[in-house]
């Protein structure tokens, strides 16, 4: 499918109600396999929520999680324990691409038996379910948080639980702690103190139903459109003010932006502020929340505004390359974009910004989802515009209740 987009009337005072953290989600969804007595509200309808429930519901041989990232590293751990268990897992032709070796180790560590398939570090992977030997690993930190937190999903379920020691920089740092505070949520005590991160033993847990907070990565997209309105105001929800989701520095980030936040019961209020466009005079650095990296940057384009972000070392080895993607796709508009293996610098335009551009989307809900509220800036058309389900299915018809018209061609 692909969508002609306009904008036609005002944004105010609208409100919306945005799916589950998928982030969230897939992690409460192995500890509720792990321990069945948790319940969990408010899951996300994602792809790849719904991936990873069927991958956990069906005792199939060949499970294939499409482009979910989660879902491939999760599900690599949890089923090289799943004692007897033979499982292939594989992916989208992208996920193959998608390096797991760093996991694949540091199960391997710990006793687990797991081979590839084809290319060696990549998915497929064939896991030879047992139960691990140690309780101790090291892995490399610097290239997916998703690695540590799938190690961190499975560890009180181990006989004598886990000590993961981290190795240089570590990335997506709030995604650790994510997985911590879930953890801690269900009853299972864990730490994180300099490189080291302990999670106890935990036969049983007590009965617990834990509310998932809605995607804050979603709401990046209201906060750009609200932004490049006139005088935008959304309220979304369900969201608290103290949030385990990274992507949550989008309250303080998008205020350079003229986008204030008010907290509401369990909304948020989103409003523009003209008074308050400073941009960036700093460099970003987004290594803790790089799923937002190209909604800010489809903001400032369309602002005019300059910025240059760091810390993108992981955005290269996502749905797709999006440092490439970002820069192909803004330079359509008439943007001037340089980018380097780990940040990317936008300059600020004076000229008018193209019309009837036809954006790609690289397999990649985000690429499609961060140039949407562009419409308000000029004429474009979103290619292959489902990509969006792959974390939030009802992007469009959401983008109609705001006031945009989207319409196939
Ligand atoms: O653990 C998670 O839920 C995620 C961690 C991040 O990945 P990296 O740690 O690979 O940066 C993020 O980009 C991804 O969308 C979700
Ligand atoms: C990178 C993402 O997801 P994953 O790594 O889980 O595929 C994302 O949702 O932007």
């Amino acid at each position: 499918m692909n969508l002609k987009l306009d904008y036609i009337s005002n944004i105010e005072n609208k409100t919306l109600q945005i799916t589950g953290s998928k982030s969230e989600t897939n992690r409460l969804l192995i500890l509720q396999a792990l321990y069945p007595n948790i319940s969990i509200e408010n899951v996300s309808n994602s792809d790849d929520s719904e991936l990873m429930q069927k991958a956990l519901r069906n005792s199939d041989t060949i499970v294939d999680i499409h482009h979910a990232g989660t879902a491939m590293r999760f599900l690599t751990a949890y089923f090289a324990i799943k004692e007897g268990k033979e499982t292939v897992l594989t992916g989208s032709k992208r996920m193959k691409e998608r390096p797991i070796k760093i996991l694949v180790e540091a199960l391997q560590q710990l006793g687990c038996e797991i081979t590839y398939e084809n290319e060696k570090g990549y998915p497929p992977i064939k896991i030879h379910g047992k139960s691990p030997t140690t309780n101790s690993v090291s892995l490399q930190a610097n290239v997916s948080s998703q690695y540590i937190s799938a190690l961190m999903l499975i560890a009180s379920s181990l006989s004598n639980g886990l000590e993961i020691f981290l190795e240089g920089k570590v990335t997506s740092v709030p995604y650790i702690n994510m997985t911590l505070s879930l953890l801690s949520d269900a009853g299972i005590e864990g730490r994180y103190e300099n490189n080291k991160i302990t999670i106890n033993y935990h036969k049983e847990i007590l009965p617990k139903n834990i509310v998932v907070e809605s995607d804050w990565s979603s709401a990046s997209y209201f906060y750009s459109i609200v932004a490049l309105s006139e005088n935008g105001s959304v309220t979304i929800g369900s969201y608290k003010k103290q949030s385990y989701q990274g992507d949550s520095s989008l309250v303080e980030i998008y205020k350079n932006l003229g986008v204030d936040t008010v907290f509401n019961q369990n909304t948020i209020t989103i409003k523009k502020n003209s008074n308050n466009i400073s941009g960036f005079p700093e460099a970003l650095d987004l290594s803790n929340s790089p799923d937002i990296a190209q909604t800010i940057v489809v903001t400032c384009f369309g602002l005019g505004v300059e910025c240059c972000l760091t810390g993108l070392h992981t955005l290269k080895i996502k749905e797709t390359d999006r440092l490439e993607a970002l820069k192909t796709e803004i330079e359509k508009f008439g943007g001037r974009v340089n980018i380097t293996k780990d940040s990317l610098y936008l300059e600020s335009h004076p000229v008018s910004i193209k019309k009837e551009v036809y954006v790609e989307t690289y397999n990649d809900h985000r690429m499609a989802m961060a140039f949407a509220p562009l419409a308000l800036k000029t004429s474009l058309f979103i290619k292959d515009a489902n990509v969006v389900s792959k974390s939030y299915p009802d992007f469009w018809s959401d983008l109609e209740k705001l006031g945009f018209r989207t319409s196939k061609y």
